[in-house]
């Protein structure tokens, strides 16, 4: 069946995940740059010539991203640019032992970037290999000392931050995950008819718009069905307005038995409905619509211990050229008034 689905939410996640790369690469490599000029002044030449190397891995990432739209390549060269930074930092104590200070952006930028538990398991290894670094003996390779007390702190005051970045993105997917199901649930909420579950009139329309592109590009043929319940008034009268409603559900699940994958049943109004069949002309539309009347003859809704059996009025319409949606449904209408005028439970022209 024809379902207008709209994935925007999806979209805009992904579309969410970009820009928050292309900034943070954009930060990345704005601050290793000023860094770099910086330590240029203060003579410190590998200090440097490394924050200048940093600065072009995140201007590769962001351009890359920007032209290539490779999302996943720059959150890895982004955050792993940012691992081998700090372990340098780390390791060489930076501008007076103060590299150590920047670890502590690595873990919120981990969780958002790769995600909740590979972020988590990213973040063991970071740590692993900072642990290393800062106890690793000075005379096995020389590199800058720190005292037990501020090793022992900085490793506390990392969990804590990795601690609280993971509760805050943990948070962040739960109401991520809400506001798309709510999202979906709106979506089809205003593109579908809360009683028969069938498209609903908006929706058919667009559908209608897009099958007529579709159709004049590959010069199909393209039929809409306009069906009415014969008496249905009568049926609220003599059961109830509930059962009217019963055998609204019910038709309408006969309707998407009698119909292609590829067809659109919609409720146009109160007990009027709309069939979209693309790729069938009015010949092959008046097959289709004798398989649906006779359907709608032969099933009966059980309701209040009785069988209530309806008959249906159709009027066929196919698109001609130059013809617009508004002219072919009038078009259909016309028919399928012309069908009840002629004593109902029948399809128009035959
Ligand atoms: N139960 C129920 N009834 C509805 C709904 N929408 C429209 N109706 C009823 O459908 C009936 C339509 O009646 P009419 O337009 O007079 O047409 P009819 O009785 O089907 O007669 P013909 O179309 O001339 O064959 C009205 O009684 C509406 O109240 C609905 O969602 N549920």
């Amino acid at each position: 069946m024809l379902t207008f689905m709209n994935n925007e939410t999806e979209n805009n996640a992904d579309q969410q995940q970009t820009r928050v790369i292309s900034l943070f690469s954009l930060v990345g490599m704005s601050m290793t740059f000023m860094m770099g000029f910086i330590s240029l002044f203060n003579s410190n030449h590998e200090l440097t010539i490394t924050l200048f190397f940093a600065s072009m891995i995140y201007c590769f990432a962001y351009i890359s991203l920007k032209k290539y739209h490779t999302l996943k390549l720059s959150s890895y060269i982004t955050i792993y640019s940012l691992y081998l930074l700090m372990f340098y930092l780390v390791f060489t104590g930076g501008v007076e032992q103060t590299g150590p200070l920047w670890i502590f952006i690595v873990a919120p930028v981990s969780v958002y970037i790769l995600g909740l538990t590979s972020g988590l398991i990213n973040l063991a290894f970071f740590l692993t290999v900072i642990a290393i670094i800062i106890f690793l003996p000075t005379d096995s390779i020389p590199h800058v000392t720190y005292s037990m007390e501020f090793k022992l702190r900085l490793i506390l005051s990392f969990l804590t931050t990795t601690f609280l970045s993971a509760l805050y993105e943990y948070l962040r997917m739960i109401s991520f995950k809400s506001a798309l199901e709510l999202s979906k649930k709106y979506q089809q909420l205003a593109l579908s008819d809360p009683l028969t579950k069938l498209a609903n009139r908006r929706n058919a329309l667009t559908i209608l718009q897009q099958e007529k592109s579709r159709t004049s590009r590959n010069d199909d043929p393209l039929s809409i069905l306009l069906c009415d319940l014969d008496h249905f008034k009568m049926v609220n009268d003599k059961y109830g307005h509930n059962c009217g409603d019963m055998v609204l559900t019910e038709l309408a699940q006969v309707f998407t038995k009698s119909v292609r994958q590829q067809d659109c049943v919609a409720r146009w109004g109160g007990e009027e409905f709309l069939f979209i069949l693309p790729q069938t002309s009015a010949e092959q539309a008046f097959v289709i619509a004798e398989k649906i009347r006779i359907n709608v003859q032969r099933h009966s809704v059980y309701c209040h211990e009785q069988d209530i059996s309806l008959t249906m009025s159709i009027g066929i319409s196919q698109l001609t050229d130059n013809q617009t949606i508004d002219e072919m449904i009038n078009n259909a209408d016309r028919y399928l008034y012309q069908a009840k005028k002629n004593g109902r439970n029948q399809v128009y022209p035959q």
